[in-house]
């Protein structure tokens, strides 16, 4: 097709920045070409002009001058000019004559660029088919998402993050205990949907108190930066919607649920995930429900995805867990009564789970189990359990299977993740140290009061405007609301045993004491937190940050920094009650509560800013109390009533609701204490075996499944310890003009070279770049190392150019081999599979792009086979880029039929890549699609949409995978020269 026609296509073989260029005249000497992109015309010999027809193949993306793009199925040739036949993007079949291709397209494919005289460097071209197997390799990987992050690799956090992320839009409430990582789980899951394509955009709603903490784990861990949004970047914003500032916003609770005209922009916008932190919070009641939960349940009917977290998911009450459950998945929790009726059979389903680690056995147990499956599924699996004729092997995996089942489609489990220290294991101990004090004066005069007046207390609520039992517990609280009483006119802090104690202990050198080491001070009460802070500086000289929610972020987080600094820090941190709420403290061990909370919730929030992952001793819980006083009497309470220092037990919800009257009606009477308390444990013990036994037990069973946490940290170590990551990011770095400088101990230094490529994550230029190691150890030990692996940012910014750009997708080199006369030509093509599907559906998992090379010697003989990319990537020479120019001019229309023979070459592979992914695809799709079924008909916790989901999701994909193409992504044209050693 080399005779010029008016409205053709043809492109500069010289000036290919020229673009698209259109025939306009041809005469018999000479052709006019206009290039309108550039609008620039140029006219040539006819006989020899340097240009190339443009024709596009099966599988090309072009653009037509409107704008719309098609893929091209076929083409047809209508009065020597070409018309385009295809699919647009809507699916619509439609066609494009060449006359109204776009000016601007770009010429990125590999096969144009050659034939127009493109060619890239060699060792460019190395990297991309390098590239291209690694994406491959990465992309199925089964810890993609969960392999990258800077952490600790631990199992309940794993499995968690695995099961999740898995779902279809998954709306889960991520309920471990305090401490345990529901930042981290949220983090992973967060990461992974993020990188499988799955969510691009993300909400993040916390405490106003951690977004700091939560803006610096996202970066430090997950290497995700997100925009964080208060007032004054939205006004900064103008007229625009703030929420559109990022892909991934974090803004605070407080902020967004007083306000709500924002809230009508985060509803405008689009979320694929929404994650709320301390979402004990969200309050619910028949009557009413908080801003907080209308806010957050207005943005639940409209954003797919939802993590909830909390560590104490009962503790605005067991209505309220199941507002917030609702909240997940309104129709699984229509009815409360319902709820709390399902509740009942699960120490059934426990128990039948217990039994099953007794099979082949007794037939009692056999029983046990009978009594809750129904399903021919399960009751197969029993009868192979129950049979003791069947092997060891079959036991075992009949056992598994039917402890899944059993699992899966009972309880709460698969909305709800609680994990408790008890089964995670690995916790230090809890000691409690009871300082016994004498009340002041002061504060005695009113208890002497209140015991000899009945009619006192009530008195003292009026005049102090405190609740009951607040009035009692907190003496320093009343005695700075009784300013008319002409005795107090001293500061507390002034004559508080509890002051001066403290400070002795700070300065105590000996065992016990705390001068060698970090304190934390819980105090109730904001105001004293900052008097206690006063008293410390005034009587001890020392300088406590206080930590409340009075303070503004940036005080607060300057606090937190100053305590958490190891060298230069400050010894003690004040905190009151919620200032102090999911902060990470882990590196103190001394926690003094200088009050007690008035809920056992709070308590152990308290105590889980220290007992954390991360602690390495055993925490030592000081408690000054006044002999005799309320405070000593609700002590008491907490610690012979339901052992409240020891362990979280998760029960202090139903204790409080409970007996939270009756106690604060007991605080001045020692002997109607002594029954609360005794009538506390005896709840306490009850509901510890009953939900040990039932739903407790049914949560943890599946809060870890320890063979897939396994599973999933074995392909994590996998990946961790691949060699090709070093040598690839050697080659990367080496080619985007990257200096790298080894510092010793596995860690080395990345800095920009003059000559990078613009724009790499983390390294612009004129910058000093960053320090990161491959391993996973040094990383967490220095928060100033970034970790380096294949989901690291510069990796993934660095592999997607090279893949979704032409570099390295020509080449043209020499090669020396003394069996191969001079002058000869061998084409390398790499071929790619081509399969457009929507990214939610992460087709890359079954299909990732899939390279096929073809080898063809001169006359078309395929080498592929015989040769190596390899062996011939180390064979070969470079070529100066003109001499590569002429030589691809001078061969143009044997290099032409060589491409059209190898795509054919390539496309007898395609039927056996389809198929396998199809096989691939279908063994994971099925096998879920029918658990999901089997757990739909007994457990409704599975969403109707997401069964739905899934369905649809593998018919796309079985229609993406058969859609599937070759495109050729990149050739390397060889020329043999002969061997100068002869
Ligand atoms: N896998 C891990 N690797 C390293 N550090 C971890 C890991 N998991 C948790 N941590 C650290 O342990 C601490 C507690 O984790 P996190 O804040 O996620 O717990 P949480 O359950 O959200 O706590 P809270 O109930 O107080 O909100 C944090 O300092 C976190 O960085």
């Amino acid at each position: 097709m080399s005779d010029f026609s008016p409205g053709q296509r043809w492109i500069s073989d010289g000036e290919a920045e020229l673009g698209l260029g259109t025939i306009l005249n041809v005469d018999a000497r000479s052709v006019t070409v206009l290039f309108g992109a550039s609008q620039e015309t140029r006219t040539y010999s006819s006989r020899n002009a340097p240009l190339t027809r443009v024709a596009f193949g099966s599988g090309d993306r072009i653009q037509s001058t409107e704008g719309w793009q098609m893929t091209v199925d076929d083409s047809k040739e209508v009065g020597g000019l070409i018309v385009y036949i295809g699919e647009d993007d809507a699916g619509e079949l439609c066609e494009l004559p060449e006359a109204r291709l776009a000016d601007t397209m770009q010429f990125d494919q590999a096969r144009d660029r050659l034939l127009t005289g493109q060619v890239d460097r060699n060792d460019w071209f190395d990297l991309r088919f390098r590239t291209l197997h690694h994406f491959h390799r990465i992309e199925q990987n089964p810890a993609l998402g969960l392999a990258g992050p800077r952490i600790d690799l631990i199992p309940h956090q794993l499995y968690i993050a695995d099961e999740v992320a898995r779902r279809h839009a998954p709306r889960v409430l991520l309920a471990d205990e305090v401490g345990l990582g529901k930042t981290i789980e949220a983090g992973l899951i967060l990461h992974r949907l993020l990188l499988t394509g799955r969510a691009e955009r993300a909400l993040i709603l916390v405490p106003a108190s951690l977004s700091h903490q939560w803006l610096v784990e996202l970066l430090r861990r997950f290497a995700l930066e997100v925009t964080l949004l208060d007032e004054q970047q939205s006004q900064a914003q103008g007229e625009a919607n703030p929420f559109e500032a990022g892909q991934l916003v974090l803004a605070s609770q407080d902020w967004l649920f007083a306000n709500p005209h924002r809230q009508q922009q985060a509803l405008a916008c689009e979320w694929d995930l929404l994650i709320v932190d301390e979402a004990h919070h969200l309050d619910w009641s028949p009557e009413q429900s908080g801003p907080g939960y209308a806010c957050v349940g207005r943005l639940a009917a409209q954003v797919p995805g939802m993590l909830l977290l909390t560590a104490t998911p009962e503790q605005m009450g067991l209505e309220s867990h199941f507002a917030r459950l609702r909240l997940l998945d309104p129709d699984r929790y229509h009815s409360l009564e319902a709820f709390r009726e399902e509740e009942q059979h699960y120490v059934e389903v426990a128990e039948a789970i217990d039994a099953l680690e007794r099979l082949p056995g007794e037939d009692t147990d056999r029983g046990r189990v009978a009594a809750v499956i129904a399903e021919p599924d399960s009751l197969a699996l029993l009868d192979t359990l129950a049979d003791p004729e069947r092997g060891d092997d079959q036991h075992a995996a009949a056992r598994d299977q039917l402890r899944d089942q059993l699992l899966d489609r009972h309880g709460t489990g698969r909305v709800m993740f609680r994990n408790s220290r008890r089964h995670v294991g690995g916790f230090p101990a809890r000691r409690l140290h009871i300082e016994e004090l004498e009340a002041p004066s002061s504060y005695r005069r009113v208890l002497r009061r209140l015991a000899r007046d009945e009619d006192y207390l009530d008195e003292l609520l009026i005049e102090t405007g405190l609740d009951h039992p607040e009035v009692l517990i907190y003496p320093d609280a009343t005695y700075r609301a009784l300013t008319d009483d002409p005795l107090n006119t001293e500061p507390w802090w002034q004559f508080d045993p509890r002051v001066t104690w403290l400070l002795e202990r700070l300065a105590d050198d000996g065992e016990g004491g705390f001068a060698d080491d970090k304190v934390l001070v819980i105090a109730h009460d904001r105001e004293t937190a900052m008097g206690l802070a006063e008293g410390l500086r005034v009587l001890g000289g020392y300088q406590a940050p206080v930590f409340h929610e009075g303070l503004s972020l940036v005080e607060r987080d300057r606090a937190a920094a100053a305590f958490a600094d190891q060298e230069e820090g400050c010894q003690l941190l004040v905190c009151s009650e919620i200032g102090s709420e999911g902060r990470n403290f882990q590196f103190c061990r001394h926690l003094v509560m200088f009050d007690l909370p008035l809920h056992p919730d709070q308590l152990e929030q308290r105590i889980g800013r220290l007992d954390r992952i991360g602690q390495r001793h055993a925490i030592e819980l000081h408690v000054p109390v006044f002999a005799g006083s309320p405070g000593e009497k609700l002590l008491r309470w907490y610690h012979q009533g339901m052992d409240a220092f020891s362990a979280p037990h998760g029960l202090g919800s139903e204790i409080h609701a409970a007996f939270g009257d009756t106690l604060a009606d007991s605080l001045l009477d020692d002997e109607a204490l002594e029954e609360v308390i005794a009538e506390t444990r005896a709840l306490f013990e009850a509901r510890l075996a009953e939900r040990d036994a039932g739903r407790n037990r049914l949560l943890e069973l599946n809060a870890c499944r320890h063979e897939r946490a396994d599973a999933v940290i074995a392909a994590i170590r996998e990946l961790d310890a691949d060699k090709a990551l070093t040598r690839y990011l050697d080659q990367a770095l080496d080619i985007f003009g990257v200096d790298s400088q080894e510092l010793g101990g596995g860690i080395q230094h990345l800095q920009p070279s003059p000559q990078m490529l613009d724009g790499l994550p983390g390294l612009a230029k004129g910058e000093e770049g960053f320090s990161a190691t491959f391993s996973r150890s040094r990383a967490l030990a220095r928060d100033d190392v970034q970790r380096l692996s294949w989901e690291h940012p510069l990796l993934r910014e660095m592999m997607g150019r090279i893949l979704d750009g032409p570099m390295g997708n020509t080449a043209l080199a020499l090669l020396k081999h003394p069996a191969i006369p001079a002058g000869r030509l061998m084409v390398e093509l790499v071929f790619r599979t081509h399969c457009p599907a929507p990214k939610r559906l992460h087709l890359n998992r079954f299909l990732p792009p899939t390279a096929v090379r073809v080898l063809l010697d001169e006359s078309g003989a395929n080498l592929t086979d015989k040769i190596s990319f390899t062996g011939l990537s180390k064979a070969v020479k470079k070529v100066k880029k003109a001499v590569a120019r002429d030589l691809i001019k001078s061969r143009h229309d044997r290099l032409r039929e060589l491409l059209d023979g190898a795509e054919a070459e390539a496309e007898r592979e395609l039927p056996s890549i389809v198929e396998a992914a199809q096989v691939r695809m279908r063994a994971e799709l099925d096998a879920e699609l029918s658990r999901l079924e089997a757990l739909s008909r007994l457990n409704p916790a599975v969403r109707a949409d997401e069964l739905e989901a899934l369905r649809n999701e593998r018919t796309a994909l079985d229609q993406a995978i058969e859609g599937t193409r070759l495109r050729l992504d990149a050739v390397r044209v060889i020329v043999t020269v002969g061997d100068e050693t002869r």
